[in-house]
């Protein structure tokens, strides 16, 4: 692929030509790969924009830099608890801010390693990653990744606005403000459910929308649709539409699908289900509740993890 000169092109690109990269995405959350094994590039957030511009660039969500975790400061905190954790998962948004964590990137982050050679990772093993959000340990199964995402935690433990709501939340298309939960996996969400399927169509995520009050750093925003009946042969479902901070309304999110899975049950009380179907514009994902060995129960995600090209920046 060739980028062409472009005056209103970032200075830092050319720095970057040579560069390989790989496409890849999970349920249709799309991401450009890039390994930085000893930290020799610098991206700049607008070079990251450049790159993720559907129209003048490659075109994704996400840009992910795979670099050493001992190469950068975050990394190397990591490493003294968890010294496997060789690989970091730098993530940015696609208009070039940091996250702290992606769920459907790291999926594919583990499969982009694995295909350049840089771990080795047979089905049924697993490998332990550095992210903005400390440790995630990644499995490879016949279908997909699943990750031990960690526990998830609410962003406002007081539950500001009602016992079970914390924040009000309004889009375009919807006609009154809705109450919703604010829960982090490591990155901000604020989730809101919806009556029906009728009433998530209609609504438009062209614009962020308005959260109050919003999370410290901004949140992702997942209006989600129980299924009904929302149980069926012990698993829960739910469908969703996202709106990503720094990106947009995206095809999938699968912090998001754990942060609504965590929502629903916790709105659906005793008994409501460990395992959870999101049904996502991009495909499916499944989201479980593990006991934690010792602390907080852990959520884990699970889905594909698709690469569709290489090739060299120029
Ligand atoms: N799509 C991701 C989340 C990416 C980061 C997010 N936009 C943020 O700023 O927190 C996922 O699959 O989790």
């Amino acid at each position: 692929m060739t980028i062409s000169t472009d005056a209103n092109l970032p200075a830092d690109l050319a720095a970057l030509a040579g560069l390989p990269f790989a496409k890849g995405h999970g349920t249709g959350n799309d991401f450009i790969l890039v390994a930085d094994p000893d930290g020799a590039y610098g991206i700049s957030p607008a070079a990251v924009a450049a790159l993720c511009d559907r129209h003048r660039g490659i075109g994704a969500d996400g840009l992910i830099r795979a670099i050493r975790s001992e190469q950068l400061p975050e990394g190397r905190a990591l490493l003294a608890a968890a010294p496997d954790a060789e690989w970091f998962m730098d993530y940015r948004n696609a208009d070039g801010s940091v996250s702290e964590m992606c769920g459907n990137g790291v999926r594919v982050f583990v499969h982009f390693l694995a295909d350049q050679g840089l771990v080795e990772l047979a089905e049924g093993q697993s490998l332990t990653i550095g992210t903005r959000a400390g440790i995630k340990v990644v499995s490879r199964s016949a279908n997909g990744y699943a990750v031990d995402m960690g526990p998830w935690t609410f962003i406002f433990p007081d539950h500001a606005v009602a016992k079970s709501m914390d924040s009000v939340v309004h889009a375009d298309g919807l006609e009154v403000p809705r109450p919703a939960l604010s829960i982090s996996m490591g990155n901000p969400h604020t989730v809101v459910a919806l009556a029906e399927l009728g009433e998530l169509a209609a609504t438009k995520l062209y614009e962020a929308p308005q959260v109050e009050p919003l999370p410290e750093h901004g949140t992702n925003v997942e209006f989600v649709v129980p299924a009904d009946p929302l149980v069926v042969d012990g698993a829960g479902s739910i469908t969703m539409r996202v709106h990503e901070r720094g990106v947009g309304e995206t095809q999938s999110c699968g912090t998001g699908a754990c942060a609504a899975a965590a929502a629903i049950r916790y709105w659906a009380g005793k008994g409501a289900p460990d395992d959870w179907q999101v049904a996502v514009p991009g495909g499916v994902v499944r989201v479980r509740f593990l006991p934690g060995q010792d602390g907080p129960e852990h959520v884990e995600l699970s889905g594909p993890a698709v690469l569709v090209a290489r090739g060299t920046l120029a």
